[in-house]
């Protein structure tokens, strides 16, 4: 072992109790497994693998958090299915394979959930989907709308459609954007190994494992190698682990690198136990996301609200409706950021609005009723999402 990883003194162990024993608590959690898991190291589905997992997913959801899971092994599956040895490197055999590949895929997870009678949904993303402002606040509905249904979200990035420039181009970095996109309080990231060690077990056999970091450790670079450090099938290695786990701490994430293979290793981190690597944000999980939503967004209007709705806003936590908004200035669209101001001017908070200045000027001051026969059913009850919103 090497000293990074020697310091267990009594309030090291205390620490790390107290986080494990915070993750139990999460609501939300991303579960991204990669491709040398879910293939066998690319010999076939590991269909019992998924299995295991789903029950344990399905553990999860009976005590109420909301799992969503990021599944890699489009391509490494595909290649299976059509008999290639090697990963091509051509972007159009890559597209084939994954189209293929991504067909099995969802199958082998719609046929596990059904076991235990839950639905699964497919969801295929891009860049586009999570930088563009209605794009983002359209995916964020959708996912958001299946885990109020009890459907499980099955997200992979789109792999036929996009080209090297525009990829997200390994899962850790889109699960960690999806644990930004619905504020997931933990991101888990299933692997080979049973965690991030102080260097690649594959050619250290003496490397130790890393127990529990700050994400931003900048001592964890040594050890994740540089972004040649991937395994065969997949495209990350620790390296896009690491940068997922530090992207994810920016929404207030706690971030998991564990072994997937690790008996009941989902249940065991839900009870807990500390296994694999925890990776935590510099703040807690509050002041990362408005410090987040408030770096992270630049603002297009104004929107002045009556002191019922600063009230609310202030003191119950609550979303933005309709109801309580006087006055709108600035001609944006659904998706950017407004700045929500009191009859004096002050500003009190700033979100990402659900519709755009237009629809607004029409339903000021309405009821959510008024506003749906005006604007129709399929419109959101909420102006601002309260979890879009940022109080100053
Ligand atoms: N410091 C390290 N600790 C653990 N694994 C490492 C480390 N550096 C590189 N690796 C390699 O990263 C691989 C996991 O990455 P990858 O194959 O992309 O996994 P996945 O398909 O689960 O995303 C491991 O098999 C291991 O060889
Ligand atoms: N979208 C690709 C995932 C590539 C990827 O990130 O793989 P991995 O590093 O194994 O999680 C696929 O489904 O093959």
């Amino acid at each position: 072992m090497t000293s990074d990883v020697q310091h267990s003194s009594a309030s090291h162990r205390e620490n790390i109790s107290a986080n494990r024993a915070r993750l139990v608590s999460g609501r939300r959690w991303i579960i991204k497994i990669g491709s040398a898991l879910l293939t066998n190291d690319g010999k076939d589905l590991n269909a019992e693998g998924m299995r295991t997992w789903v029950r344990q997913i399905v553990n999860l959801k009976q005590q109420g958090v909301e799992p969503v899971i990021v599944s890699s092994g489009a391509i490494a599956f595909g290649m299976t299915r059509l008999g290639w040895k090697e990963r091509p490197s051509a972007m159009h055999e890559l597209q084939v394979a994954a189209a293929v590949g991504q067909m099995g895929l969802s199958q082998a997870w719609q046929a596990a959930f059904a076991e235990h009678g839950i639905e699964t949904a497919q969801v295929l993303l891009t860049h586009a989907d999570l930088s563009n402002r209605q794009r983002y606040l359209n995916a964020r509905s959708a996912l958001t709308t299946m885990l109020d249904l009890g459907v499980i979200p099955v997200i992979n990035e789109n792999d036929t459609v996009v080209t090297d420039e525009i990829r997200f181009g390994d899962n850790d970095t889109l699960g960690a954007l999806v644990a930004n996109l619905l504020e997931a309080d933990t991101l888990i990231l299933l692997t080979d190994q049973d965690g991030l060690f102080t260097a690649d077990p594959r050619s250290n056999p003496s490397a130790a494992l890393v127990d529990e970091r700050k994400a931003s450790d900048e001592a964890l670079d040594a050890m994740a190698g540089g972004a040649d450090s991937k395994g065969s099938l997949g495209r990350g290695g620790m390296f896009t682990k690491l940068r997922a786990a530090r992207l994810a701490a920016r929404s207030g994430a706690n971030t998991i690198i564990v072994g997937g293979k690790i008996p009941q290793v989902i249940d065991r981190l839900h009870e807990g136990e500390t296994l694999g690597t925890l990776l935590l944000p510099d703040e807690s999980r509050t002041v990362a996301r408005k410090r987040w939503l408030a770096g992270h967004l630049q603002m297009s209007g104004r929107l002045t609200i009556d002191a019922g709705a600063v009230k609310a806003l202030r003191e119950s936590g609550s979303s933005l409706l309709p109801v309580g908004v006087r006055e709108v200035e600035g001609d944006f669209k659904r998706g950017e950021v407004v700045a929500c101001v009191d009859e004096q001017g002050n500003e009190v908070a700033r979100g990402l609005v659900n519709f755009s200045s237009a629809d607004i000027k029409k339903v000021r001051g309405l009821t959510s009723q008024r506003v749906r026969d005006i604007l129709g059913a399929m419109v959101e009850p909420e102006l601002v999402h309260r979890d879009n919103l940022v109080l100053c």
